[in-house]
Formats: structure tokens, sequence, C-alpha cells
């Protein structure tokens, strides 16, 4: 993992400083160990050593329903993802959705029952939030607009229980922070916490949540909101762009 061709803000940020690898491969690790204790089955794709984001396993596809949905990646070197992502459904017999057109990443696809909250930025159009929408005429999808310098909706807007999300207003639409608003209880990060991507945390669920212990202030107020945290250290794959949320894809909703 390093960064080659810088595709996001965050890696234009790090390009000089650039990701220690083997720190990185330790961190990931550590995420997986993480989540296989506590009963979490996880799966790995192969890894091809010239494909520097496929550590962002969110973006490649999603699950809604019972329909795995495959994403049409913008970035020409993050669509070379998709063949060992097309591999593996296929091997495993799972059927799934194409998008075919218009671009569309996990990262900006955010679930919530039969509510769809989908980020509208560079990786994401307004097309394909109109075929998503097709494909599901029991769920309401609604678009997001994003600031122009924000990757994905992930990276400022997470739920993270049934009435809990994580939010950094600035960098969305004012429509649907308030749309937002009548839905959740917002917690509001700093910029600086959303820098370090706070926002991407991985919720898995009984209020248990893994965060970067970077985001001391986010954790303590999480906490003692009756969250349990769990802090990984995550320094060197945020520095591309993306933290624990994306680099996980579930596989299996139950609702
Ligand atoms: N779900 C996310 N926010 N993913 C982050 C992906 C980061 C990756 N370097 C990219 O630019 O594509």
């Amino acid at each position: 993992m390093q960064i080659n061709e810088v595709i996001n803000q965050t890696q234009a940020y790090y390009v000089n400083d650039n990701i220690n690898q083997t720190k990185a491969v330790e961190q990931h690790s550590n995420l997986i160990h993480h989540m296989e204790s506590i009963g979490i089955e996880v799966i790995k794709l192969n890894e091809l050593e010239h494909l520097n984001e496929q550590v962002f396993t969110r973006d490649i596809g999603f699950t809604i329903g019972n329909t795995f949905f495959v994403s049409a990646m913008k970035e020409d070197i993050r669509k070379k993802e998709q063949n060992i992502l097309l591999d593996w459904l296929q091997r495993n017999k799972v059927a799934y959705f194409p998008f075919e057109t218009a671009s569309i990443e996990g990262g900006d696809v955010i679930i919530d029952h039969s509510k769809v909250w989908v980020g509208i930025s560079d990786r994401t159009s307004k097309e394909a939030v109109a075929v998503l929408q097709s494909q599901l005429p029991n769920h309401e999808v609604s678009p997001i607009k994003l600031r122009k310098d924000i990757l994905h909706l992930d990276c400022i807007f997470n739920i993270i229980d049934a009435q809990t999300a994580l939010i950094y207003p600035p960098a969305m639409d004012s429509d649907a922070y308030l749309m937002l608003k009548e839905e959740y209880t917002l917690i509001e990060v700093t910029e600086e916490e959303q820098f370090h991507l706070g926002p991407n945390v991985l919720s898995l669920g009984n209020k248990h949540v893994i965060s970067l212990p970077e985001n001391k202030r986010m954790n303590q107020k999480l906490t003692e909101m009756g969250f349990r945290i769990t802090e990984v250290p995550f320094s060197e794959i945020i520095k591309s762009g993306g933290s624990f949320r994306c680099c996980t894809l579930p596989l299996i909703r139950t609702s």
C-alpha cells in the first residue's frame, strides 16, 4: 500500500511523507484480529501488489436487503479491483446487480433499514442514485450533496446506532443536514477530527465502536453517551483517505 497516484485530498497532503507499509500491514492485521476476536467472520479477497487502494473494500460494492450491488468505480486504478470482486462473487455463487454506467462507490452509500442516504460526490453521480432508487422500490433513497473536497459521504457522516450519527455539518448541503437532524441525534465532529476521518468509525452493533486513538474528544463524548469504544491505531492507512468503515464491507444485512 503506497500513495503513487494521488486521487483524493488526504493523499495530496501525505504524498511526500507517504505510507510506512510495514506499519500499515500491521495496523490492518490488528483490525482484522479485533473483528475476529468478537466473532465476525472476515473474508479476504486476493491481494494484488499494484492495487494500492484495494484495502478500501467498502467502495467496491454494498449490500441492501438481499441484493449485492457491484459499484461502478470512478477512478481507473480502482476499476481494476472489481475483477477480483466479480471473480469471488461468481465462485461463491452470489447473485449481484452491477452498476454499469453512472459511477457510484460504496463509501457514499449509508443504509438505515428502508432509508438509504447517498452522497453526491466526485465519485457518485445523481444518475446512479436514480438507478439505485429504481432497483429499490421499497426503500427511500435520498441524495446528499457533498462539498467538493470531500471524498465520500462516510468521511463526514456515519450512523452508529438506531438513532445516533456522527456528522461534520460544514461539508454537506444545509438542507441535507436539516433532514438528517430530523432523523438522528447528531454528534458533531470538529474540523480536525474530520481531517483524521473521525466519522469513519466501524460500528459493530450493541453500541460497540472501533475508533482512532487520536480522536480523544470524540471518543470521550461517545463513551459518555454509553458507547463502548475500542481504540485501534490506523495512522498509516488513513493517509490514503479511508479509515475503519472504508476498510470493511458487510455482506449480510438482517434488515
Ligand atoms: N469509503 C471511503 N471513504 N473510502 C476511501 C477510499 C480512499 C481511496 N484512496 C480512494 O480515493 O478511493
